[in-house]
């Protein structure tokens, strides 16, 4: 059987379908960090690597763009259950013939991401490779009891998220292209979301706090990928309300310019590292101004009704059933990137 026959999704439940548990597992494979409860703490467990050609390219990206993103992304899986990271092991996979220069280049990217995210490197494994990759596993923590999962939607809860979307994908489709297809500062912002990835720690601890916030994801795959997996965890059906999509002005304009809805890289481009929720109605006032304090906006999406799968509005009220079209390492992604 070939890998792309089950994809990636289908192969981690061959894999982990029969993994027996513990006690201390408060969450197994299945949401964005591993939910570990020992002692009186509770910590979180999580880990992801970037792999030249497959997540970025280095004529597209600096060695410190690398490092930072690296750990970014990682630390974007603690925010996606409510808590903050602590301390990481950091893992390289280096070529020959690469230089050492580069390599301290990528460290100075990571610790400038350490730094921010408050992480302590404590650390790691060094290994010879055909191509160069970095891996992270990071060790966070949150209150016990207070962990957000994917799998909490109910029925009637809103669907917010906390960010546009978009932006990194409309990133990678300039980067990619050898053309000047924008001005300058839009340009720079849009090569700045793919390259440089903000982790939405503080949203993530404020969203942690309201217990009205029932479920929690971070988007990395799409926007319809992670639906996909907030309604399967959850047992319930999302319907996303095309019309309210948040984009960027600057991918709204390089859409137009290319012919490209730009709705697609918001739906099916990842990589975006907002994150994705779900919240009672009466608590999306108070939820949209605690996040108004970090200078961020909800955007509310669509709503959680019972059923499965995700469901697209269009503007005219037809819908359609939206396709589980996020990004998957063994199928690929569902956008054209290059024009
Ligand atoms: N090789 C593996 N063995 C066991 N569990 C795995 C393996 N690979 C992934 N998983 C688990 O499968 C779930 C989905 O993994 P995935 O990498 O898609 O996480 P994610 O948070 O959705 O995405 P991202 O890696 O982009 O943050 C996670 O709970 C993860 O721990
Ligand atoms: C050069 C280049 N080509 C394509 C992409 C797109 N891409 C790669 S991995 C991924 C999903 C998240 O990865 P993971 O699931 O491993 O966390 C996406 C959207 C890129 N970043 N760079
Ligand atoms: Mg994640």
């Amino acid at each position: 059987m070939e890998l792309k026959e089950i994809g990636e999704f289908g192969l981690i439940y061959r894999l982990t379908q029969d993994l027996p548990s513990a006690r201390e597992v408060i969450q197994g494979v299945g949401d964005d960090a591993a939910v570990l409860a020992v002692g009186d703490k509770w910590f979180l467990f999580t880990t992801d690597v970037l792999v030249e050609k497959v997540h970025f390219r280095w004529d597209l990206a600096s060695p410190a763009d690398v490092g930072f993103k690296t750990l970014a992304v990682n630390v974007s899986d603690i925010a996606a259950m409510g808590g903050r990271p602590t301390y990481a092991l950091v893992t390289l996979g280096l070529p020959l013939d690469f230089p050492v220069e580069k390599v301290e280049e990528f460290y100075a990217g990571l610790k400038e991401a350490a730094e921010e995210y408050e992480v302590i490197l404590v650390g790691g494994d060094i290994t010879r490779s055909d191509i160069f990759f970095a891996g992270v596993a990071l060790l966070g923590e949150v209150e016990p009891g207070k962990a957000k999962f994917r799998k909490g939607a109910r029925p009637g809860d809103i669907l917010c998220v906390t960010g546009p979307l978009g932006g990194a994908a409309a990133g990678l489709v300039l980067l990619e292209s050898k053309e000047e297809l924008l001005p300058e500062t839009m340009a720079h912002f849009l090569r700045r979301k793919y390259r440089r990835p903000d982790a939405r720690l503080e949203a993530g601890r404020i969203l942690g706090d309201f217990e009205e916030v029932h479920a929690l994801i971070d988007i990395s795959d799409g926007l319809a990928g992670d639906a996909h997996h907030l309604a399967r965890a959850s047992g319930v059906e999302v319907n996303l309300y095309r019309a309210a999509l948040p984009i960027y002005p600057p991918a709204q304009e390089l859409g137009r310019r290319l012919g490209i809805d730009p709705a697609r890289w918001a739906l099916f481009g990842g990589e975006d590292y907002e994150l994705l929720f779900t919240v009672e109605p009466s608590a999306v006032g108070k939820v949209a101004k605690a996040l108004e304090g970090v200078g961020l906006n909800l955007f509310p999406l669509g709503f959680v009704e019972e059923g499965e799968g995700v469901k697209l509005v269009l503007p005219d009220g037809r819908e359609e059933e939206l396709e589980c079209g996020g990004y998957d390492h063994f199928r690929g992604s569902f956008y054209e990137p290059t024009p």
